[in-house]
């Protein structure tokens, strides 16, 4: 473990023995006033609401970014940004400052003093010590990074591009692509905003935000079985079910990674494709559509996530080659054309790691909700676009419309404190300039 973690780890230390210590100090003091506890067994109307989990923490130092194959957190945001780093320095700047707020973020700790003559060193919204709280930052660079620098353009990944419009897209210029993507996961917004304030304060000269795009993930109650379950979407539908596994590291070196097999340029391995779409969902049409219906267009039933015609878990693999007229699931329900589950389409698999959202009500009055749909992958023609292709036209458009999002290469890991995001692009801008 880092020195750097080893610090917030004392930090966390002692701010639970401070939470301690005040919880102990309330129990003696209901002890001592019996009748006052009584009256106010609830706690006050504006009492804050407490977390066991701030103190959870994820990595930031290794040879892959965390928040990938990480466990998919309650809170969610990708903010896209552009930047005004032109020259090999700025960018250099740019990206060791990035490396050092997510660094520190991440772990953890106390803001420092404060100079009453000067604005605030922290926004201070999540008080005087700062807890982990399981947060993981993400750096991506959209095609625009490397095509508006000239200096970067050789050193472009293989796949990375501008995205082009789907057949069923209404994309908002407002809402899409950007020079790079951040996304920030935590187990509260608190800690993701905080996150997000801090990141603009120290950049103000090289980064304008473009858009940005919170999410949420249930939380679900223990389960009883203990049996692993996906989150519901907005639809209703658990998501997440036949999402490649994670935790198996091989796996996700075929699936997610990038590796050392020449097609790229060797600075980009351990590296990721990042896909990020906001897609809306017509809920009011979706709620006023029959349960029968809903489900013969995901192609799974919705209390259990089964695949149809199946009465076990939403694990069961569908078996399409004994229905290959569709007869169970249509050809065209959702999971059937996402993944056909035919040896040649073995390698467009994706890790999803989506979020929902809820902005607020549209000008005619709906509700304007939707999936934050990120995805992550090896070989973006392989991975996203073949599988949207294959989704244009399928029967769930009729309910979703996306409206925005990106392309992005998400940079290999920070592996220690010398070390800073993108070092690798940059050495090798400067090898072939030499
Ligand atoms: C291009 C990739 C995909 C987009 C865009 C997408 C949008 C989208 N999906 C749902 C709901 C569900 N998707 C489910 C499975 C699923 N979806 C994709 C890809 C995209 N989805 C894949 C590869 C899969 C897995 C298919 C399989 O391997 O069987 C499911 C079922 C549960 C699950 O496996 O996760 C649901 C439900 C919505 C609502 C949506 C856009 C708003
Ligand atoms: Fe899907």
């Amino acid at each position: 473990m880092s020195n750097e973690s080893d610090r917030g780890g004392s930090m966390v230390t002692d701010r639970r023995r401070l939470l301690m210590g005040l919880a102990g100090g309330a129990a003696a003091a209901a002890a001592l006033a019996p009748a006052a506890a009584a009256q106010r067994p609830q706690g006050q109307v504006a009492e804050a609401p407490h977390s066991d989990k701030a103190s959870e923490r994820q990595p930031f130092h290794g040879s892959t970014q965390s928040g990938v194959v990480t466990p998919r957190p309650a809170a969610g945001m990708v903010v896209a940004f552009d930047t005004l780093a032109e020259s090999p320095a700025e960018v250099e700047r740019l990206l060791r400052t990035l490396t050092e707020r997510f660094r520190f973020l991440m772990a953890g700790g106390p803001v420092p003093d404060l100079d009453p003559k000067l604005p605030p060193a922290d926004s201070g919204i999540l008080g005087p010590v700062i807890s982990p709280d399981n947060l993981t930052i993400t750096l991506s660079l959209g095609d625009s990074f490397f095509e508006g620098r000239p200096w970067l353009r050789a050193l472009k990944p293989r796949c990375l591009q501008r995205m082009a419009r789907f057949p069923n897209d209404a994309l908002d210029p407002s809402l899409c692509h950007g020079d790079l993507s951040i996304q920030i996961c935590a187990n509260t917004p608190d800690t993701t905003i905080h996150a997000l304030r801090d990141i603009i304060k120290v950049l103000p000269d090289l980064l304008v935000i473009r858009w940005k795009q919170e999410g949420t993930v249930p939380i679900l109650p223990p389960s009883r079985d203990g049996q692993q379950e996906s989150a519901r979407n907005f639809l209703g539908f658990r998501d997440g079910s036949a999402n490649p596994d994670s935790r198996d590291a091989r796996l996700m070196d075929t699936v997610v990674w990038v590796g050392a097999d020449g097609e790229e340029p060797a600075w980009a391995r351990a590296g990721t494709y990042q896909a990020v779409r906001v897609i809306r969902n017509f809920v009011e049409r979706w709620d006023r559509t029959p349960l029968a219906e809903q489900e013969v267009i995901v192609g799974r039933q919705k209390p259990s996530g089964a695949p149809l015609g199946h009465a076990g878990t939403e694990a069961d693999v569908p078996d399409y080659g004994r229905d290959p007229q569709g007869a169970v699931t249509p050809l065209d329900a959702h999971i059937r054309l996402a993944n056909p589950r035919r040896p040649g389409t073995q390698s467009n698999l994706i890790l999803r790691r989506p979020f929902n959202y809820s902005n607020g009500v549209t000008r005619n009055g709906q509700l304007d909700q939707g999936l934050l749909f990120i995805a992550y992958q090896a070989d973006l023609d392989q991975g996203f676009i073949a599988v949207q292709r294959r989704l244009d036209g399928e029967p769930l458009e009729e309910y979703i419309k996306p409206v925005g999002g990106g392309y992005f290469f998400t940079l290999p890991g920070v592996r220690d404190e010398e070390d800073f995001l993108g070092r690798s692009l940059l050495q090798a801008a400067s090898d072939l300039k030499a």
